[in-house]
């Protein structure tokens, strides 16, 4: 063990650190070494003789975690870092259900639902109830539909983020009163059903961990004792974010012993919406009477620029515990904005400004990262990279886990560890095709919800439980248990998980089905299926290493289950790339260079705060969140306009750009970004009060969000499409022979994206010769061709 660690804290860290005589509680700025400061603890804490496996020390996503675990690692060795108890609240919690499942009435094999699992087992129970197809509502939430799939996920959520079990739903005056309003009445029942189908089925949905570790704990005393002796200290990173579930679970094993070290900056609460409750940490004196408060001032992260502009930033909230923060660090170049014409060429400057920086930085790709509020903003800027040849990875997109074929496959690897698993029946009964179509499997759904049984049991006992099936279905519903079964009892036998998970890729003929043709939609889904097979190699390969003998397929899907829809990544780890994610993803990271895109009314603060000023107040501190990931070099971007659910909106820079000190900002234009900057010129779309690029930061300043957008940023007409007009025509639009040149580079409604090589002026009528990068180079008279420019070459 490195014995100095101690000095690589300052004074205020080192007394967080060293004080272990009661519940604390460290309240901190943004970048002043809170994670630090338990990072370090842990390792105070083994140095004091405390045992590695009875530390639980507990994060928000697998990053942070494995982040912390590393860090510790260097400090004590990996041997005993592995022993500590360290991850998400998911995933200690599911490791903890597994040891006590029978006294909550699962198995110890229980499956955990991810979101699109349990949105399909929703829609499954709205339709059996004949809620699906109920009339739109009208007023404020028109044209939803009122049992929108979605919007019950959430609420059930809720309720179990409360930890309100349907019975007590039931007896809710005030619940039952709301959802009569919402034009929702039965709800309950559907929390009702919904709950009755997962136990059936053997599986929890992530919410379910925190629900049930919390009835685990209720219901049985002596399982509460264990932990609570069991774990002789517990410590929490990012409290302001934990919800009343995790709260009560925290204060559950540490009420009595007071082994208690939280940290969190209730300027960072980005959670509400999943019920994250500031109150938590506020309140906490009131659980912990001998809590003891440390503070943190110094910010290590940051340049003074960027660490004012963010502080001039928050302070525009009224809610907030004061802090003083100071920095030693240098003051650092201004935070850029950028405003852009659209989304397109929004990605244009950005992977442009990145590529030029990461030159004249010498920082390396992981040194860079582009946030924004949305995943559906990924898109363009996955594409300006690619064009630029700058690798990136991707969190929370479409992950690996998520792609059809490999969802296919982890069905069956699911089915073989729990075959009452519902959801994964559902997906691959019928896959690869063996003739078992939706009739039965609606009417194998029917018998099973009426025999309050799974649907593996439903095939299982077709005495017992019958579905009004012919002969030939059944003999193919035998042939499908068969396969089951066989993968059940080789697990049971003890075949590790790179034995089973070939089998079951090798029997059920899936790679074999890809095989057939060689169209490039194949190949991929057969190189994601051997990428499958390579990872579950590479597990078992590890454990082998370790010693450990914990490698049959459940040990592998337990670490595959929980990777969260936030922090999975696409891509390989080992590889220097870019990062993109999204604000929420990012909490306690950190980059030399950040870029935060879309800074827009109406997408940041998002649309859907914008009639509340407490949600205005949780954007405003996600927005705070953002520019504080951001070591050296913060850029802040907005677009004129933007392609959104199908159409193309006019947006208007967000007011958080005026709760901005403008000392701490500078206007970038289009001319001043470097002479690797595009040369963009406006499109007529765009009115030419914009072009000229050179607004001052008082003039943005003038905006009023609250009495809509200023003349110039807007056209009458031209906020949204009309009614049974294509988006394109928004868009796209006429352009004359004066806003483009040589090597302009354009997106043309037809033919994409494509470079002007010639424009001729010789003739009437201007054309201009384009090479398109997906079709051939074609001539276009100017005055028919409809594109958007992007940027120049
Ligand atoms: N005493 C110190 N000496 C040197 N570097 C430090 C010190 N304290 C913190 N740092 C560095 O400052 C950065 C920010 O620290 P850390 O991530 O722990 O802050 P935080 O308070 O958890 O931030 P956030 O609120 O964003 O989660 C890290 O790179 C950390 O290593
Ligand atoms: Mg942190």
């Amino acid at each position: 063990m490195d014995e100095n660690y101690l000095d690589e804290l300052n004074e205020q860290q080192r007394a967080a650190v060293e004080y272990c005589d009661g519940p604390q509680l460290v309240i901190a700025g943004a970048g002043s070494g809170k994670t630090r400061v338990l990072t370090y603890k842990i390792v105070h804490l083994l140095r004091l003789g405390y045992e590695p496996w009875r530390i639980l020390a507990l994060t928000f996503t697998n990053k942070a975690a494995k982040e912390m675990r590393e860090r510790v690692e260097q400090l004590v060795g990996g041997a005993v870092a592995s022993k500590l108890w360290m991850g998400t609240f998911h995933s200690i919690f599911a490791r903890i259900l597994r040891a006590n499942a029978e006294l909550i009435g699962f198995k110890s094999n229980f499956t955990i639902y991810d979101s699109s699992d349990s949105l399909s087992l929703i829609k499954m129970i709205l339709a059996d109830m004949g809620l699906d197809k109920l009339a739109f509502l009208s007023g404020p939430r028109k044209g939803q539909k009122k049992y929108k799939p979605s919007a019950i996920l959430s609420a059930i959520s809720s309720a179990k983020n409360a930890l309100i079990s349907p019975e007590e739903y039931v007896r809710s005056k005030d619940l039952l009163e709301i959802d009569a309003r919402d034009n929702r009445p039965e709800l309950y029942a559907v929390y009702r059903a919904y709950r009755d189908r997962c136990v059936v089925a053997g599986a929890m949905d992530f919410d379910d961990l925190l629900y049930y570790t919390n009835v685990l704990l209720r219901d049985n005393p002596d399982v509460l004792r264990h932990y609570r002796e069991f774990f002789s200290y517990v410590l929490v990173d990012e409290y302001q974010d934990t919800n009343f579930a995790q709260h009560v679970i925290v204060t559950q094993l540490t009420r009595e012993s007071g082994r208690l070290c939280v940290v969190g900056d209730d300027a960072q609460s980005i959670y509400s919406f999943r019920g994250a409750n500031i109150r938590n940490i506020l309140d906490l004196r009131k659980t912990y009477s001998a809590l003891s408060i440390f503070k943190l001032e110094r910010n290590y992260r940051s340049t003074r620029n960027i660490i004012n502009a963010a502080g001039s930033l928050i302070d525009k909230n009224s809610e907030q515990i004061p802090k003083t923060v100071y920095s030693e660090n240098e003051t650092g170049a201004l935070i850029e904005v950028v405003k852009c014409y659209s989304d397109f060429e929004e990605a244009y400057q950005v992977a442009s400004r990145l590529s030029q920086l990461k030159m004249t930085s010498g920082d390396s790709a992981d040194e860079f990262a582009i946030l924004y509020r949305t995943n559906a903003q990924s898109r363009v800027l996955e594409e300006a990279l690619r064009k630029r040849n700058v690798p990136y990875r991707i969190y929370g997109g479409l992950s690996f886990y998520q792609r059809k074929e490999v969802k296919d496959a982890i069905a069956y690897f699911r089915l073989a560890l729990n075959p009452d698993d519902d959801e994964a029946l559902r997906r691959v009964i019928n896959f690869p095709a063996r003739g078992i179509g939706e009739t039965t499997l609606a009417k194998l759904t029917r018998a099973a919800i009426d025999g309050n049984v799974s649907l593996w049991t439903v095939i299982q006992e077709p005495d017992r439980y019958p579905a009004g099936l012919n002969a030939g279905t059944l003999r193919k519903l035998d042939r499908f248990a068969g396969l089951i079964t066989e993968f059940v009892q080789a697990d049971r036998k003890g075949a590790d998980a790179l034995e089973l998970a070939t089998r079951i890729i090798e029997r059920t003929e899936m790679l074999k089905m890809y095989l057939h043709d060689s169209t490039p939609e194949n190949l991929s889904k057969q190189e994601n299926l051997q990428e499958l097979i390579s990872g579950v190699k590479g597990f078992v390969e590890t454990r082998v290493e370790e010693g450990s003998d914990s490698m049959s397929l459940a040990d592998f899907m337990a670490e595959v289950s929980l990777a969260t829809d936030q922090d999975s990544d696409s891509g390989d780890a080992s590889e220097e790339r870019v990062t993109l994610m999204t604000v929420h993803a990012a909490k306690g990271l950190e980059f030399n260079n950040v870029f935060v895109v879309g800074v827009e009314e109406e997408l940041f603060p998002s649309a859907m705060a914008q009639d509340s000023p407490a949600q205005i107040e949780e954007e405003r501190r996600l927005m705070y969140v953002a520019m504080t990931r951001a070591k050296k070099f913060c850029m802040l971007t907005y677009a004129g306009s933007r392609f959104r659910n199908g159409q193309t909106v006019c947006c208007r820079p967000s007011r958080f750009l005026r709760d901005i000190d403008q000392r701490y900002l500078r206007l970038a234009t289009n001319d001043n970004l470097g002479d690797d900057a595009p040369k963009v010129r406006p499109t007529v779309n765009y009115t030419a009060s914009m072009a000229g690029s050179a607004r001052s930061l008082n003039s943005l300043r003038k905006v009023q969000p609250s009495s809509g957008a200023p003349q110039s940023f807007r056209r009458p007409g031209q906020m949204q499409p009309s009614a049974g007009k294509p988006a394109s025509d928004v868009r796209y639009a006429l352009h004359s022979v004066s806003e483009v040149a040589e090597g302009t580079v354009i997106e043309h409604a037809k033919f994409g994206r494509g470079a002007i090589v010639n424009i001729d002026t010789a003739g009437p009528d201007p054309r201009i010769t384009v090479k398109f990068e997906n079709t051939d180079t074609r001539t276009l008279m100017l005055k028919f061709a409809k594109f958007s420019i992007v940027g120049t070459e």
